[in-house]
């Protein structure tokens, strides 16, 4: 029976978050056998463990507080100062977890659809916070597959100043690796799975479908 996995060492810039919990849910989540609404909470709640590692670098604050015991100066983080761009439509399924996280933290929308013959990633909604070069960007997306949207959704958060930019997916496949990674050397991936391959239709095998049509049961 395959694994599914593909390479066997992860690539520079990849982060694998290899949680016992992330991978069981992941095996949950790619099942056929998951309804819309289990596909839905597991992706929810994949996310949620996945922010834990994503985040660990977040930069924390003092701040004055009082315990009932005396005055401290605590540490506290600023959440204004992060902001999350889901890519539309399955980003939404993993952007709740990462809310629940910093819910103080900004979001932005950038909608993209894969052409279904070119699989090119065609563009039909962007809005983000303002300023975003004072922000660390955390764009999500379930799906990185040949990594042309991804690509795209950068480049353009780049052009509307964003800086320092990190990249969440569930499951990536090597091409889509490779694409993001020469077009934005900067941006570091996160991932709960490593695929092996992209079928002759750009699906990544053996992925979990389409995110979008799961999530939302559209299909
Ligand atoms: O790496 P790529 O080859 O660009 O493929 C990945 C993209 O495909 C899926 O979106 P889709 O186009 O199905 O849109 P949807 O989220 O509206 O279903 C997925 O959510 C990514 O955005
Ligand atoms: O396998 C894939 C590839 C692109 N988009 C998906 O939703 N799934
Ligand atoms: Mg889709």
């Amino acid at each position: 029976m395959p694994t599914g996995q593909g390479e066997t060492t992860t690539p520079a810039g990849v982060t694998i978050v290899d949680h016992p919990l992330v991978e069981h849910k992941l095996t949950l989540l790619r099942s056929l056998a998951t309804p819309t609404g289990d596909f839905r909470r597991l992706a929810r709640e994949i996310s949620l463990l996945m922010g834990y590692e994503v985040l660990r670098d977040l930069p924390l604050q003092p701040v004055d507080i009082q315990t009932p015991m005396e005055p401290m100066i605590a540490r506290q983080v600023l959440g204004k100062k992060l902001c999350f761009i889901s890519i539309l439509r399955a980003g939404d399924g993993i952007l709740g977890g990462m809310i629940d996280l910093v819910p103080s933290a900004r979001i932005g929308h950038i909608g993209l659809y894969r052409d279904p013959v070119s699989h090119e990633p065609i563009e039909y909604y962007f809005k983000v916070p303002e300023d975003m070069a004072e922000r660390l960007t955390i764009v999500v997306d379930p799906m990185l597959a040949t990594g042309h949207s991804a690509a795209a959704a950068i480049t353009r958060l780049k052009r509307a100043g964003a800086a320092a930019i990190k990249f969440v997916c569930l499951i990536a496949a090597p091409e889509g690796v490779a694409v993001l990674r020469t077009a934005h050397p900067d941006v570091p991936i996160f991932t709960a799975a490593l695929d092996r391959e992209l079928d002759e239709h750009a699906y990544i095998r053996p992925g979990l479908g389409d995110a979008g049509d799961r999530l939302f049961g559209t299909k």
